[in-house]
């Protein structure tokens, strides 16, 4: 199953600005991107990312450019796949998700195998992964984006299947997702995943100082 990665090269995880800088934040993008890409090509999946831009790192799949806005470039993707050429079915997965592991992708994709739209929502009413095989849905990115999802499904008659999993609920967006990142890094070496890694590199490191888990920065 094609798997598209929808991945943003301007200005990237601008929620993160208060402790990462402008390069830094596209060198994190990069690194979460590259162990997405990793882990959907384990699970089974023929990743292809969708990009706004030229992306600066040496990619393991194909790359689509198209510079439209989130919704507008999904749903071209979607209908060039679902509508014309009667693809079985086409995944979505964002480039954000660092926790995602095969078997977690795995899990989405098999339910994506029972219903006409399997929808793994983000913390905060996001969409953060999908399987879809109706030629009628359409995303519509942003806001509380797993609600329209389910309404858009509704409203074609299209079956779902929801997926709760907190891998594939964890997009790392502000700097409180970050600890997750640490906290749930399954790599026991440096082999492990990148962004982890890199977040340790740049200075970062769990801080419970305050009763809740954080990151500081050395
Ligand atoms: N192709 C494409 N991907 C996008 C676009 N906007 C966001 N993305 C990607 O979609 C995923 C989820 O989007 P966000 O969490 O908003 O990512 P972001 O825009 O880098 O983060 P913020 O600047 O904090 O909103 C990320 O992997 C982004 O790289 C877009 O306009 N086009
Ligand atoms: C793409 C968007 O991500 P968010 O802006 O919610 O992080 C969404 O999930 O609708």
């Amino acid at each position: 199953m094609e798997v598209l990665v929808p991945f943003s090269t301007d200005r990237p995880k601008s929620r993160l600005s208060t402790v990462l800088a402008p390069d830094e934040r596209a060198r994190f993008a990069r690194a979460m991107l590259l162990d997405v890409l990793d882990a959907v090509g384990a699970a089974g999946g023929e990743p292809c990312v969708l990009a706004t831009g030229a992306v600066d790192a040496d990619l393991p799949c194909p790359v689509t450019i198209d510079d439209r806005p989130l919704t507008d470039a999904v749903n071209a993707a979607l209908d060039a796949r679902l509508g014309a050429s009667g693809a079985e079915r086409v995944a979505v997965v964002m480039a954000d998700l660092a926790l995602a592991t095969p078997d977690a992708l795995r899990e989405l994709f098999g339910a994506g195998r029972e219903a006409d739209l399997a929808i793994a929502p983000g913390r905060g009413g996001g969409t953060n992964a999908f399987v879809a095989g109706h030629p009628a849905f359409e995303v519509d990115y942003h806001g509380a984006s797993y609600l329209d999802h389910r309404r858009i499904a509704d409203e074609i008659g299209a079956s779902v299947a929801v997926v709760d999993s907190h891998r594939l609920a964890t997009d790392v967006d502000e700097p409180a997702d970050l600890a997750e990142l640490l906290i749930h890094d399954e790599a026991d070496d440096d082999e492990g995943a990148r962004a982890p890694r890199w977040l340790r590199e740049a200075g970062f490191a769990l801080d419970a100082t305050d009763g809740r888990v954080g990151v500081k920065r050395e």
